[in-house]
């Protein structure tokens, strides 16, 4: 699994790496940018034979450092490169100012950035005005920096395109859009959530030799892109039993779609049994639909009870097409009081976010799945925190905003969205990168399906965060897998594929 890192936490590996006396800041800028420019020869060929013409803009800290190192690089080569500098060159910080000096002893001019400073045909812009010390809303013109006639053929960003919030992935004021975003050793929070995928366009990280550092740490980064426990997820020798045995509750007459699909997501995801558990009034509905799955009559939270003294039954499922009713909050906390662990999703997430007894029932074998509204009535403060517009950085994120929920309900946090981050209680939390997911998700049913998902990891003895993340993901390849035209039922089907593609 990759660590992504916030930008302090950036800065403190940097920190360690040149303290250790093996490694000089100015080094690591060399690296930096010359790392940028293999990159972005790598991204487009054509740049790297033949004289071009670049325009550099660098800012008043090290990521101007790094682009008057990009400047000299492409210069080197033949180019025309023009730098313009924000600030007072005598202010730069001193690897930064080495750079500038550097390319000013070579003959060069830089002039100063402002309007208009970026005009006539352009085969590449490189923006080295703000990176990791983005600390408050941009307030230049960006647009204003190009004249009319300006032609811009490719844009290269360093470490993260200016103005983006490398923590929380916000746009901070504005923003300067990428076609390729080049970051050092890791990639940072802010490249995967929020406006991220509206300005980073590819995004590529290079080595800047900070490996044996990031290595060397006590405790890593808590926050994680998502990957798939292969191990885990492969079905070994045994009986249906063996694989853990799923009950999914079903709402009542006319409402039991929901649960059907999230019962056959978590069979397909190789849970050995699943019954859906279906009030009187529903049993012929849901009867004549299903056939691998099982049925049971359960009227009552005092029936649910009862059924759940069964020690075979391994995890439950609650929420999709529930209703609001007060037998489906008494049936929300005869599972709680079970102890077994349980996906609670849909309908039950705003029956907990009403009712703070249930809320302090939650415990350590629970998973929350809220999308932003629902998450809005389980944490009105912390989603109302992130709503807010930043006006200053590091911004309050997704991910804060997920650890926050975890930690305070003491359980694992699904939070959805084209930026799905998986919080554990423990303090750990994972991301699954808005790439992997498709448009073609958002799509009736979808949540439910992932709900079963979730549910038949559970099952099959998945912790809660291993069992939602790897379900966020086998969700998203679904859906990448399937293509356009998905509807909620093409998931479960897709996953026989997924799976095969993933060598089980
Ligand atoms: N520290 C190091 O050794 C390395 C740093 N690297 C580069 O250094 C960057 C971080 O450098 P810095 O910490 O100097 O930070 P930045 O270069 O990102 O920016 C900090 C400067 O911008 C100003 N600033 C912040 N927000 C502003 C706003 N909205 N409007 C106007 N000015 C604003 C700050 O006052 C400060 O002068 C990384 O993103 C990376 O590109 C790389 O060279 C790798 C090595
Ligand atoms: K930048």
């Amino acid at each position: 699994m990759a660590e992504i890192l916030t930008a302090a936490e950036m800065r403190s590996l940097e920190k360690v790496a040149m303290e250790s006396g093996r490694v000089t800041g100015l080094e690591l800028m060399e690296r930096a940018g010359q790392g940028v420019c293999d990159a972005l020869f790598a991204q487009w060929p054509a740049l790297r034979w033949g004289p071009h013409r670049a325009v550099v803009l660098c800012g008043p800290g090290n990521n101007g450092g790094d682009g008057f190192v990009i400047a000299r690089v492409l210069a080197e080569r033949g180019w025309l490169v023009e730098v313009c500098l924000l600030g007072d060159p005598t202010s730069l910080p001193r690897d930064a100012q080495a750079n500038h000096d550097r390319w000013c002893a070579a003959g060069h001019a830089v002039v100063p950035l402002g309007p208009g400073c970026i005009t006539g045909a352009v085969d590449l812009l490189v923006d080295a005005l703000f990176g990791t010390g983005l600390t408050r809303p941009v307030t230049l013109d960006l647009a204003g920096l190009m004249t009319a006639e300006a032609e811009i053929g490719h844009r290269v960003a360093v470490d993260i395109p200016s103005g983006l919030c490398a923590d929380s992935g916000r746009i901070l004021g504005a923003a300067l859009a990428a076609d390729l975003t080049v970051s050092f050793q890791t990639a940072k929070r802010g490249h995967y959530l929020a406006d991220a995928g509206e300005v980073c366009g590819a995004l590529r990280v290079v080595d800047i030799g900070l490996g044996p550092w990031l290595d060397d740490r006590a405790a890593v980064a808590p926050a994680q892109l998502i990957g798939l426990p292969l191990e885990a997820l492969a079905k070994r020798r045994g009986h249906k039993f063996s694989h853990g045995h799923a009950l999914v509750l079903t709402g009542g007459a006319g409402r039991t779609g929901a649960a059907r699909l999230a019962a056959r997501g978590a069979l397909r995801v190789g849970a050995g049994l699943v019954t859906l558990g279906v009030p009187p009034a529903a049993q012929m509905e849901v009867a004549q639909q299903i056939t691998a799955l099982m049925l049971r009559r359960i009227s009552d939270a005092s029936d649910l009870s009862a059924v759940l003294r069964d020690s075979r039954i391994t995890a439950v499922c609650l929420g999709p097409g529930l209703g609001l009713d007060e037998g489906a909050a008494e049936k929300i906390a005869a599972v709680l009081a079970s102890g077994k662990p349980v996906v609670l999703d849909a309908d039950a997430c705003t029956l907990i976010g009403q009712d703070p007894a249930l809320f302090d029932a939650l415990h350590g074998g629970c998973v929350l799945t809220p999308h932003g509204g629902e998450f809005a009535r389980l944490f009105p403060d912390v989603a109302a925190r992130l709503e807010a517009k930043p006006d200053r950085g590091p911004a309050f994120s997704k991910i804060d905003a997920a650890m926050q929920a975890a930690d305070r309900a003491g359980c694992c946090v699904v939070f959805k969205g084209p930026d799905t981050v998986v919080a554990g209680a423990d303090g750990s939390c994972r991301v699954n990168p808005p790439e992997a997911a498709t448009a073609w998700l958002a799509t009736a049913g979808s949540g439910d399906v992932l709900a079963g998902f979730v549910t038949g990891l559970l099952a099959r003895g998945l912790a809660p965060v291993e069992a939602a993340a790897a379900a966020v993901a086998l969700h998203a390849g679904c859906a990448r897998r399937f293509g356009p035209g998905l509807i909620a039922e093409d998931l479960p089907e897709t996953l026989p594929a997924v799976f095969r593609d993933l060598g089980l």
